[in-house]
């Protein structure tokens, strides 16, 4: 199957550091690839511009065999992307960050109840899984790095997208909250989805195998 992103011969700069020397990917449907590497060896860089948000030097990165620059909006309409921090609100709660962040929930008709009481439904449910239901209704200020985290990650369950981009995705949780996360991505691909996530130790996620591109300390 062809792949959905490629990229070759990605180059990146920063001051007088190469940090990402001539590095090909390929992130084909039902795949896993790990960005791997050191604090400061560059993974943030490289994930960010394979999708347009950071500036490289050097090398072509396509979607679905297109140069990306041809059609950006395809490779957005696809993405889930989760960045380096939760990403969430402060003063909102976890039901309105949600809201905010899943344009399926929050799209048309949230002015009818029953819309409004079908998302806040299935918010509920995947806040149960992660073991935070009991704080919907709380503003994310009040709850732990970890919560935070598990807030913003419910949008895995929640939005509807063929490639993940999740940088560092394991930050601040516990050991049920990596299970969650690993468990999510493993069922993600099993249904051709295909994710691209940064690290510092390597993952495995048997018996899916895992594509590694290893970053050195300066590329
Ligand atoms: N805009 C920039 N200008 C100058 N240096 C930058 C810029 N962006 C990143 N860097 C530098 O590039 C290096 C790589 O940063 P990056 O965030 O990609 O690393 P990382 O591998 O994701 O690190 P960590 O594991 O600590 O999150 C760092 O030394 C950083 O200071």
């Amino acid at each position: 199957m062809s792949a959905l992103l490629t990229a070759t011969g990605m180059t990146i700069w920063r001051g007088d550091n190469l940090l990402v020397d001539a590095v090909d990917v390929c992130v084909p449907p039902g795949s896993i690839v790990q960005i791997q590497g050191t604090n400061g060896s560059g993974k943030t860089t490289l994930l960010k511009a394979l999708i347009g948000l950071a500036e490289y030097d050097e090398g072509e990165i396509y979607w679905r065999g297109q140069p990306v620059r041809k059609v950006r909006d395809e490779l957005y309409a696809s993405l889930l992307y989760l960045g380096h921090r939760a990403g969430i609100s402060a003063g909102l709660t976890p039901l309105e960050n949600l809201l905010a962040l899943c344009p399926e929930l929050s799209a048309g008709n949230q002015g009818l109840d029953g819309a409004r009481d079908g998302a806040r439904y299935r918010i509920t449910q995947v806040l149960d899984e992660l073991g935070i239901a009991d704080r919907i209704d709380l503003p994310c200020a009040a709850l732990s790095a970890g919560q935070q985290r598990r807030i913003s990650l419910a949008r895995l369950r929640l939005q509807s997208a063929l490639l993940w981009v999740l940088d560092e995705p394991l930050t601040s949780l516990d050991a049920n909250g990596y299970a969650w996360v690993k468990a999510q991505i493993s069922r993600h691909v099993s249904a051709g989805g295909a994710v691209m996530f940064t690290t510092h130790q390597p993952l495995s996620f048997d018996p899916i195998p895992v594509q590694t591109i290893l970053l050195s300390d300066n590329g």
